[in-house]
């Protein structure tokens, strides 16, 4: 076990007899941004799902915050899973389309039996504050009634509603309009400095990834070719 926050080894994905992830290894640290890079298919996202253990490597190990994931059953992992949440590129596809903001905020709270009548409206008032939306403004409208990268807004807020110490970023803002996009990074670049978040993220803008990763593993392949800082 290492100090990192992640710390991912000899990890391998296989689809069938197609092996996206070939023996893929790398630490990441509490407050630190470590960008995946590399072509379409070189298997960033793979990594990125398995590291979530959504979908579970075929090969390797996965230590989280000081546990090996790899080994544990579901029903281990379920406590787990809250501190480690992803950010898909799709800001509208990973909101229901008929669901409120304000509720797909408090959707995590109520999962994980954390939703107080009390105290819970304004929570999710605090969490979408923190995202630079205002509750009684957007809290209301569904996501077709927000900009893209207001709806991105509303995921990472979902995100932070599990409090989380690893956010899993797969192309936050490569579906966003270039006008939003230092809007959303600069927002996420806050909250690591406040929360000490780590950051996995994936990316393949190299003028980005230079400006807001502190490491850069170059993906080729399946392999990581090397990581520099
Ligand atoms: N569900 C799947 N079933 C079969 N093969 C898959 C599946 N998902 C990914 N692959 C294959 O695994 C390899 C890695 O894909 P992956 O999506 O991880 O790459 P990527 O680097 O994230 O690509 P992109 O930048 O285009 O999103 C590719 O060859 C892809 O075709």
């Amino acid at each position: 076990m290492s100090d990192d926050l992640l710390d991912v080894r000899e990890l391998v994905v296989r689809y069938g007899s197609t092996v996206a992830v070939d023996r893929v290894s790398f630490g990441l640290r509490a407050g630190e941004t470590l960008a995946l890079v590399g072509p379409s298919g070189c298997g960033k996202s793979s990594t990125a799902t398995a590291v979530l253990q959504l979908r579970r490597p075929a090969g390797g190990e996965v230590w989280f915050d000081g546990r090996e994931l790899t080994g544990l059953d579901e029903r281990a992992l379920r406590p787990l899973r809250p501190a480690m949440q992803p950010v898909f590129q799709d800001p509208y596809g990973s909101l229901s389309p008929r669901r409120s903001i304000r509720d797909a905020v408090a959707e995590p709270l109520r999962v994980q039996g954390r939703w107080d009548r009390a105290t819970g409206p304004a929570r999710v008032a605090e969490l979408l504050a923190v995202v630079g939306l205002d509750d009684r403004v957007h809290g209301g409208r569904l996501p077709h009634e927000l900009s893209g990268g207001q709806c991105q807004r509303v995921g990472i807020a979902r995100a932070l509603a599990s409090e989380p110490k690893l956010l899993v970023l797969d192309e936050p803002v490569s579906a966003l309009d270039p006008s939003v996009r230092a809007g959303v990074l600069n927002l996420l670049a806050d909250l690591q400095e406040k929360l000490g978040l780590g950051f996995l993220f994936i990316c393949h803008d190299m003028a980005l990834v230079r400006h807001f990763a502190d490491r850069t593993a170059e993906m080729r392949a399946g392999r990581i070719e090397r990581i520099s800082v």
